[in-house]
């Protein structure tokens, strides 16, 4: 069962014809500057996502998937391209947009999922969870209510909830860290290799959140080592060793 956890999708507000995101031109490469050289992560990217729609990137070890992904996040700017958001404000370019309208998109907007927790000293898991529900407003004591139930789903055991997650074992913080990643849909969450280290338990509770998420109308773009554990909700493949993106039958 999904435990309905999460608020109305931010999408709700878009109009569904509308992408969710359009990359043109988009190139990174980084300067290596002690060694006098430049390593071209990617170049002559371009694709465009819908609402609810799943785009899985492939390629080689070293193709670029990370930083494809660090880069839509606005981590690492781009030297070429456009990224362009449609979002509640409107449609802007992250490939050029402010620092303080970056964070706030990533506050609002777009959800970036890794398989590392940023355990913070003294924070328990629970309020750990529940904070992004906190900073959207909810009250605190439903805020902790839904981030339990979340932590429930992920399978984190209960005498953990108010424990520190620095003590964790790496994949109980992975669960937290999904909970807490997960708890507030955004329009476009991106997922950098969320299952590595999960039991199937997990592995088959993220598949029916993200399950979930996309019904919603989110957009994700995800890099997955065992990409059959979400082969149900591809609905596209970016292959960056060619550069091509392919339509996944259904
Ligand atoms: N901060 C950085 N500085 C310099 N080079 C970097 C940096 N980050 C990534 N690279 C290089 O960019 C290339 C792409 O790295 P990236 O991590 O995006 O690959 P990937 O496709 O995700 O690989 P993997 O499948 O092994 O996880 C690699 O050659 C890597 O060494």
């Amino acid at each position: 069962m999904i435990v309905q956890t999460a608020m109305p999708a931010a999408s709700a507000s878009l109009a569904p014809d509308l992408p969710v995101i359009e990359v043109e031109g988009l190139a990174k490469h980084f300067d290596m500057h002690h060694l006098g050289q430049r390593l071209d992560a990617f170049s002559g990217i371009g694709f465009r996502i819908m609402p609810g729609q799943f785009l899985l990137l492939t390629g080689h070890n070293g193709a670029g998937k990370s930083t494809l992904l660090r880069t839509l996040y606005r981590s690492y700017l781009p030297q070429a391209g456009h990224v362009w958001l449609n979002t509640a404000e409107g449609r802007i370019d992250l490939a050029r947009a402010a620092d303080v309208d970056v964070a706030l998109l990533r506050r609002r907007e777009i959800g970036f999922v890794t398989q590392f927790l940023n355990a913070r000293p003294r924070v328990p898991a629970e309020d750990l969870v529940a904070e992004p529900l906190r900073l959207a407003g909810r009250p605190a004591a439903e805020a902790l209510a839904v981030a339990r139930a979340a932590l429930a789903e992920f399978g984190v055991k209960r005498e953990l909830w108010a424990a520190y997650p620095s003590t964790f074992s790496g994949g109980e913080q992975q669960k937290v860290n999904l909970a807490r990643a997960l708890i507030l849909p955004q329009r476009l969450l991106l997922l950098d290799e969320p299952t590595a280290s999960l039991d199937a338990g997990a592995r088959a509770a993220l598949v029916r959140r993200l399950a979930a998420l996309k019904a919603q109308g989110v957009a994700m773009i995800g890099v997955f080592h065992h990409p059959g554990d979400v082969a149900g909700l591809i609905d596209a493949e970016l292959n960056l060793d060619n550069k091509e993106t392919s339509n996944v039958a259904k």
